[in-house]
């Protein structure tokens, strides 16, 4: 796991840590760190002309500290101060002292730097870039690097109101932060590397955690010698309409190549889903007398009515796990989740997290995390909620790390909904079914697209953004680039890729 840590706990831990070191220890551990990566970053440093844009709090101090380290190692570093009365004293000291030049912070000083350290506000800032801020930063052509996370993204929640930094890359200290993982923060921290300052013993449990490949794989449910179809689960799936009939065929697909003994589908659709998947076993009235299943999924491609509604109070009505999805979250109320005995997971996209909360889509967009814990404690249910940065509630929450935008195609969701539930079935608890769900859905469409998605960028080399396995891949690449480009992919195209990831992800456990 990667985890991540809430400013205000950042703080705490800080605090009990400095109590024991000489003052100064954290900020030289911190710009050791953010100088050693500038260096990786430019391949060297004689010649190079490093820019630093300087706020006039801590980050700055972080900025001008490596600066002084990057002058002594041969570079030429140049601060720009925004607030030239209060900018760290110590660190603008050691600055001037190794040989940096401290320039009027004007949009002409940045014109000929190889690379540009952001270290306007970290975790003290608040909102987005102030105007000279955000003029000098309009003017950056060079890559950055990010001190902390990049200004103008909201730490604790990954917002961005207004301009914000966007970053090749961003060295962040002692813990990841929310907004480093979360987008839309994510999207402008680039190549997040994170430095050991030995906070680790004095932070408390996370807010937030990042999946890797081994935490995935210790939770699939491989079968045994005892295993038969029924103790692999066999999920019920209530989906499809007259409409619709491709959701049921692409939610079935999901759950039976996402590891379910069985799969039986309730629903309109029984002719698509049967000539599709043979093995389906297909059931002609309603859900309440389908047979038992050790989990449901109901609603994609459900459409709207009296009969859809039926069926969702129907499945909820059952005492196994059910997952509420696309058309069936319209006809949920936390009266009916408060009856219910076994677990409840909701996944919704952003628009109809939006329509559960009353509240605009851009507003969940914006502040994604606050919307989760909302849904989930407004309805009682754990939720997931779709995106680049899927998010599932949950103590720490999560977010999937390996999400590629060439998922946003149609009937992509409904693979999804099918694969967890097959998860649940096999008595995953439903955030880690929802977490293992989210995390092997992003493989397949990454390995469908034979590619992470259309944002190359500068990386280091041997270390990239979002998972280890990216780092390993962006090390192969002589550029350092993590994503590679892809190309479009179908819903059915990531049911196929079900297996290969099943397999490549359980085998990195063994
Ligand atoms: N925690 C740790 O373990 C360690 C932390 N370390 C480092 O300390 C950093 C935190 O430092 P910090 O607390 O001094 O706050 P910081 O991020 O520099 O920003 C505050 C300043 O920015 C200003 N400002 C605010 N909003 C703004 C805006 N929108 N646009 C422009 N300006 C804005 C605000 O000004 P004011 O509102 O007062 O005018 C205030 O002066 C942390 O991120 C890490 O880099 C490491 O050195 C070692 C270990
Ligand atoms: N820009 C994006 N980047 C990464 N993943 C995305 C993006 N947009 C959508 N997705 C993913 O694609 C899937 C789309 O699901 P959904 O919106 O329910 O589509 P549908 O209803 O067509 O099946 C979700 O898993 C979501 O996380
Ligand atoms: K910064």
């Amino acid at each position: 796991m990667r985890f991540a840590h809430r400013v205000e706990t950042v703080r705490a831990a800080e605090a009990a840590l400095m109590a024991t070191l000489p003052d100064g220890t954290l900020m030289a551990r911190a710009a050791a760190g953010l100088a050693a990566s500038c260096a990786q970053l430019l391949g060297g440093l004689y010649g190079r002309r490093i820019a630093l844009l300087v706020g006039s709090g801590a980050n700055g101090g972080d900025a001008l500290l490596a600066g002084a380290r990057l002058v002594r190692r041969g570079a030429t570093v140049k601060a720009l101060l925004l607030d030239p009365d209060r900018a760290h004293p110590g660190a603008l000291a050691a600055l001037r002292l190794a040989g940096g030049w401290i320039v009027p912070a004007t949009a002409a000083q940045l014109a000929d730097a190889d690379l540009v350290v952001d270290g306007i506000t970290g975790i003290g800032g608040r909102g987005g870039l102030r105007p000279h801020a955000a003029e000098l930063v309009r003017a950056v052509r060079a890559p950055v690097v990010a001190v902390d996370v990049p200004s103008g993204v909201d730490a604790d929640t990954g917002e961005v109101a207004g301009e914000a930094v966007r970053a090749a890359a961003t060295v962040t200290f002692g813990t990841y932060k929310n907004g480093l993982l979360i987008d839309p923060g994510h999207a402008y921290a680039g190549a997040v590397r994170l430095i050991d300052i030995g906070l680790g013993p004095y932070l408390p449990g996370a807010d937030l955690a990042a999946p890797q490949h081994a935490d995935v794989a210790r939770l699939l449910p491989l079968p045994t010698a005892a295993s038969d179809k029924y103790g692999r689960g066999v999920v019920g799936v209530a989906a499809g309409s007259e409409r619709y009939p491709g959701a049921a065929v692409l939610a079935v697909g999901g759950a039976l190549c996402g590891g379910a003994g069985a799969v039986r589908y309730v629903g309109p659709a029984r002719e698509a889903v049967i000539a599709r998947w043979p093995e389906a076993l297909v059931h002609a009235g309603a859900p309440g007398d389908a047979g038992r299943v050790q989990a449901w999924v109901v609603g994609p491609g459900l459409g709207e009515g009296a009969e859809a509604a039926e069926t969702v109070a129907q499945v909820l009505a059952s005492d196994v796990p059910v997952l509420v999805d696309a058309d069936g979250l319209r006809y949920l109320t936390p009266h009916q989740i408060a009856a219910r005995t076994a677990p409840t997971l909701i996944t919704p996209h952003a628009g109809e997290a939006a329509r559960l909360l009353g509240v605009d889509r851009a507003q969940v967009e914006a502040r994604r995390l606050s919307a989760l814990r909302k849904l989930a404690a407004a309805y009682g249910v754990t939720a997931l909620l779709k995106g680049n940065t899927t998010l599932v509630s949950g103590t720490p929450a999560r977010v999937n790390p390996t999400g590629t935008p060439w998922l946003a195609t149609a009937g992509s969701g409904d693979v999804l909904s099918g694969l967890t539930g097959a998860l649940l079935a096999a008595g995953l608890p439903p955030t880690e079914a929802a977490m293992t769900g989210a995390y092997l859905h992003g493989l397949a469409g990454r390995r469908a697209a034979q590619g992470g998605g259309p944002t190359g960028r500068v990386g280091w080399t041997g270390e990239a953004r979002d998972t280890e396995r990216d780092e390993a891949a962006a090390a192969r690449r002589p550029s350092g680039e993590a994503y590679v480009p892809g190309a479009p992919i179908t819903a059915m195209d990531l049911v196929t890729a079900l297996g290969p990831v099943w397999r490549e992800v359980s085998a990195s456990g063994l």
